[in-house]
């Protein structure tokens, strides 16, 4: 029989019990359990620590929700149709004595027949001298709000633009109207300086619009002392700031939104001249970055118009995106030539330089005349590619999102994304290069979960860390956009936008098509992936999101029959995205890794507290019918029809035309449906004949009956 003593260990309480027989059995099992005890403290610590992160994430999304709430209250008021921040309730749309000057050089100068939304009323504002800040949407028309002003003011107008070749486009399209615009930037050259800083301090010389960069007013001293002299001779008669890109382009993001440093400088505009007034202008801005955007600028008195971010007339839609990158390009060359075989142009952004050679190589050889347009190429390379295509003799440029803030061709009819945008906002910017003329347009999306990390690596290197949250879940917002099969595209910018849901008229994909969508339980598949996480990071061992697909699938042989690693991938992706699972990035020296962690979210799933849904889809988009439905809705042929035979004649003829259209459109739809039937490449000729002609505008004429 053993004697067994007790010696109290008085520091930690611990009771060591020795048997006489000197072994210590128990402390051996006492050891095992405190090591279990210990796994279990710093699994149960973790899980608090990423519940506290996730309390906190929800905290923010509450007070972002709070703004958006007041946001939507405010925008359903009417004086917050100008969203005047001044309290009286201005009525910027009454006649004032400058309306003929005003319309007269719109439309002469201009050559602008009517108005767009607001426009009027900022211009009224504008020379009314108020200090405004307006937010239109892309290719909405925010030049012409000072532009307009600049030339019924007299006087110089100083114009602050992010880009050198957003600058050139503009001087180079307001010189071919006959105003007299220019530069004062890196490139514009001494002669060039020494005549605008002439005109500035003398006056003697026709200088209208003076177009600088955001560096040029923070750090060009003899610049400034020019402007000086100009403002003091009374010659300095309006300020315009265009804010689009004025987030660094990698935090695109309300949580954690950061300005480029130049832009915090321009408050020193208003405080030297605070009587000329200053219009500030950008495509988006959240309610947060509108007022942070007033804050900078030293405007609080400013009148604000905030329009809609819809772009009615172009068509959303994403794409499943092939494992096999020739697949995809198949597919991208296949949409061009069938739907764009006239030489529309178009764009196609690719995630990285060497895609964009990769690519543009592809389609030249699908017989697509395609180039690639990059930060890395020689600057004159690029000129020239950018001016072929500007000139309609480059029919796609293929770039990475670099390229999208220096176009603004008007009649792009295609934005392609061969993989992911970092943000909405972002994928909301480059789409919007499409469709600035207002017609119909379309911004397709290709979709595969395995871009995720890879986009989700690329954006947070490691000097990102502290944007890593806040620019994670705009990367998810986008995922959640692309995995959607239900959800209609458009709602998800007024979502992020703050702005109350507008009808889609079926100009995305998820509204124009049948449903044909299911939603099916796969909570039993989803906790097969989180348990093995959870082996996983109980061994401490790391897993990337493939790793993880073919883990599974290895040692769940009967799974790996009907899943693809796809559909594994996309799993994964929504776990992640419903906080079940979780994105850590380690960061060395040459790479980020991504691995999937358990999320805050992971108990709730295992204890079935939680289900998760995937939508599976039958519904094929034949490019066909989604072209003929997508493109022959009432809703787009009516923006054509007003757009060439006016309001008036549209109104008077518009139905009868359209039913005409859309009977012809029955006709070609049904030929569009039976691929079958007969040489589907006869067939498809004659379907695009016939799809063509009922698409193509129906030409205004004097005698519309003809048309009928
Ligand atoms: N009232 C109007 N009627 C017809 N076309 C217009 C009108 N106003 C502007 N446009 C044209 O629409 C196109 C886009 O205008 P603009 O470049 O000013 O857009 P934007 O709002 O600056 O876009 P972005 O945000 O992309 O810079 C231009 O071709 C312009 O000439
Ligand atoms: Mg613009």
């Amino acid at each position: 029989m053993r004697s067994r003593f007790i010696c109290s260990d008085a520091d930690d309480g611990i009771v060591n019990t020795v048997d006489s027989a000197g072994e210590t059995m128990e402390s051996e099992t006492i050891q095992e359990e405190l090591q279990s005890l210990e796994l279990e403290l710093k699994d149960v610590q973790g899980q608090i620590s990423a519940l506290i992160e996730h309390q906190d994430r929800l905290y923010e999304r509450k007070s972002e929700l709070k703004t958006l709430l007041k946001a939507v209250a405010a925008s359903s008021t009417p004086v917050a149709a100008s969203g005047g921040s001044s309290s009286a309730v201005e009525n910027w749309s009454e006649p004032f004595e400058w309306d003929s000057r005003a319309d007269d050089v719109r439309f002469n100068i201009f050559g602008i027949s009517k108005y767009r939304a607001n426009q009027r009323e900022i211009i009224n504002a504008v020379m009314a001298g108020r200090d405004v800040l307006v937010i239109m949407a892309a290719g909405g028309g925010k030049s012409l709000c000072y532009q307009l002003p600049a030339i019924l003011r007299g006087g110089t107008t100083l114009v602050v633009s992010p880009l050198l070749s957003l600058i050139q486009d503009q001087v180079m399209g307001l010189a071919a109207l006959g105003i007299s615009a220019y530069m004062l930037t890196s490139t514009s050259g001494k002669e060039n300086e020494k005549f605008v800083y002439k005109a500035l301090e003398k006056g003697e010389d026709d200088l209208k619009i003076l177009y600088v960069t955001p560096e040029k007013v923070s750090k060009s001293k003899r610049f400034m002392s020019k402007l000086e002299k100009c403002h003091n001779a009374g010659r300095l008669s309006l300020i315009s700031i265009d804010v689009s890109h004025f987030l660094e382009a990698h935090c695109c993001s309300q949580w954690g939104h950061d300005f480029r440093p130049d832009y915090k400088n321009l408050s020193i505009l208003k405080t030297q001249f605070p009587k000329v007034p200053v219009v500030a202008l950008t495509a988006t801005a959240t309610q947060k970055v509108q007022n942070d955007l007033i804050e900078m600028l030293h405007i609080p008195k400013c009148v604000k118009f905030v329009s809609s971010v819809n772009r009615p007339n172009l068509f959303y839609s994403v794409r499943e995106k092939s494992l096999v990158g020739k697949v995809v390009v198949d597919e991208i060359a296949e949409f061009i030539r069938e739907s764009y075989s006239n030489n529309e142009s178009g764009i196609v952004y690719c995630f990285s330089r060497k895609e964009c050679e990769q690519i543009a190589g592809d389609l030249r050889e699908r017989g697509i005349s395609a180039d690639y347009y990059h930060a890395e190429m020689d600057v004159n390379m690029r000129e020239k590619v950018h001016m072929r295509w500007s000139k309609n003799k480059l029919q796609v440029i293929v770039g990475t999102v670099a390229f999208g803030m220096g176009i603004n061709k008007p009649d792009v009819r295609f934005v392609i994304h061969h993989s992911l945008s970092k943000s909405m906002e972002t994928y909301y910017q480059e789409s919007g290069r499409a469709g600035r003329d207002g017609l119909p347009s379309e911004c397709v999306l290709f979709f595969r979960s395995g871009d995720v990390p890879r986009q989700a690596r690329i954006n947070f290197t490691s000097s990102m860390v502290f944007y890593e949250y806040s620019g994670l879940q705009n990367l998810y917002d986008i995922v959640r956009y692309c995995q959607s099969k239900t959800k209609c595209r458009r709602s998800a910018f007024f979502r992020h936008f703050g702005e109350p849901s507008q009808d889609c008229n079926g100009m995305c994909d998820n509204c124009a098509l049948s449903s044909g969508v299911k939603e099916v339980d796969v909570s039993d598949l989803a906790k097969l992936v989180v348990s093995m996480v959870q082996e996983m990071q109980a061994k401490d061992q790391r897993v990337t999101m493939l790793q993880l697909g073919d883990k599974l699938r290895a040692k769940h042989k009967d799974l790996s029959a009907e899943l693809k690693r796809e559909e594994i991938e996309h799993l994964v992706i929504k776990l992640i995205v419903d906080s079940v699972l979780k994105e850590e990035f380690q960061h060395t020296p040459y790479s980020t890794n991504a691995y999937v962690t358990m999320g805050p979210l992971a108990n709730q799933l295992l204890q079935g507290r939680k289900t998760i849904k995937t939508e599976t889809s039958s519904r094929q988009i034949n490019k066909k019918t989604k072209r003929t439905i997508s493109f022959s809705g009432f809703y787009w042929l009516d923006l054509q029809l007003e757009s060439i035979i006016g309001k008036l004649k549209t109104e008077k003829y518009g139905d009868r035309i359209l039913e005409v259209v859309m009977r012809h459109n029955a006709v070609s739809e049904q030929v569009v449906e039976d691929p079958t039937k007969g040489d589907t490449c006869k067939s498809r000729s004659s379907k695009r004949a016939r799809t063509q002609k009922n698409v193509v505008l129906v030409e205004s004429s004097e005698d519309e009956e003809e048309a009928l």
